[in-house]
């Protein structure tokens, strides 16, 4: 997604030559930093980073806590490229074999509590079920296809192995797998529309995530995404409590 209305094979090609030229580092995994997720990009070694105002061709970052920065560098030897900031659809607006995506996400699952990590089995394309699609407009047939199936955009091998590895690290009482929903934003969600996605059997609600999944999709990648649980969204009217989340709220947490 983009400000302009689509951006063409040439202009993706400029901007991929004007990295290419840039860094001798050829990753193969690209990671997208949540709000306040951003802090893994500074941990990569043998760092090279670019200001998405100065890549031809690239968006610009709008949010607060989103840095705007290309950050290529190694993790765990393993060559990477992260995003620190992302593009949102509420703002008007991926080079990999694999795209990891990360989020920072309200319940709706019962047993989930703030802190808690969500593998992402599956998602709810809200925008997308209203017509509004990254993969909107004519199809780049060097891209994909122009009707391209949803059935399993999580890889499952990843998945497991996420399992496997937040195990070894003694996290596992932290982390479920469950249904991603991205909603437009930027409010949060009424009791109403809780109650609703909840019945429609999302264990998480967020604001970003499935236009990056949907064109790495698309394309090909290989897609594995987690969110960070910040909060729980409250699902019952009550008079005792008042849950306001704030976006500095939800970034202190994440
Ligand atoms: O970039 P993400 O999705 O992590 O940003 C968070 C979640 C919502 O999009 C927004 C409001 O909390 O910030
Ligand atoms: N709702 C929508 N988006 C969010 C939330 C939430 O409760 N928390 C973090 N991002």
């Amino acid at each position: 997604m983009h400000s302009k209305e689509q951006i063409n094979h040439e202009e993706y090609q400029q901007t991929a030559d004007w990295l290419l030229s840039r860094t001798k580092q050829r990753p193969l995994v690209a990671i997208i930093c949540g709000s306040g997720l951003g802090l893994l990009a500074d941990t990569l070694k043998a760092q090279e980073s670019f200001n998405y105002t100065e890549i031809p061709g690239f968006p610009h970052s709008t949010v607060q806590g989103h840095a705007g920065r290309l950050v290529f560098g190694e993790l765990k030897g393993r060559s990477c490229v992260c995003m620190q900031g992302r593009f949102h659809m509420y703002e008007g607006h991926s080079l990999a074999q694999t795209l990891i995506v990360t989020n920072a996400a309200g319940s709706l699952a019962d047993g989930y509590q703030p802190g808690d990590i969500m593998i992402i089995k599956d998602h709810v394309n809200f925008p997308g079920l209203s017509g509004l699609s990254p993969l909107t407009g004519p199809n780049d047939d060097k891209l994909g296809p122009r009707f391209p199936a949803m059935s399993s955009v999580y890889d499952k091998g990843l998945r497991r192995l996420a399992h496997a590895l937040l195990d070894q690290m003694g996290v596992a009482s932290l982390v479920h797998e469950g249904v991603y929903a991205m909603v437009g934003g930027p409010n949060f969600e009424t009791v109403a529309e809780a109650r609703l996605l909840h019945s429609l059997g999302v264990d998480a609600v967020g604001m970003s995530t499935t236009p990056e999944v949907l064109v790495a999709s698309h394309c090909g990648l290989r897609v594995f995404g987690l969110s960070l649980i910040t909060n729980k969204v409250l699902k019952r009217y009550t008079t005792t409590t008042i849950m306001l989340y704030t976006s500095q709220e939800v970034l202190s947490r994440s």
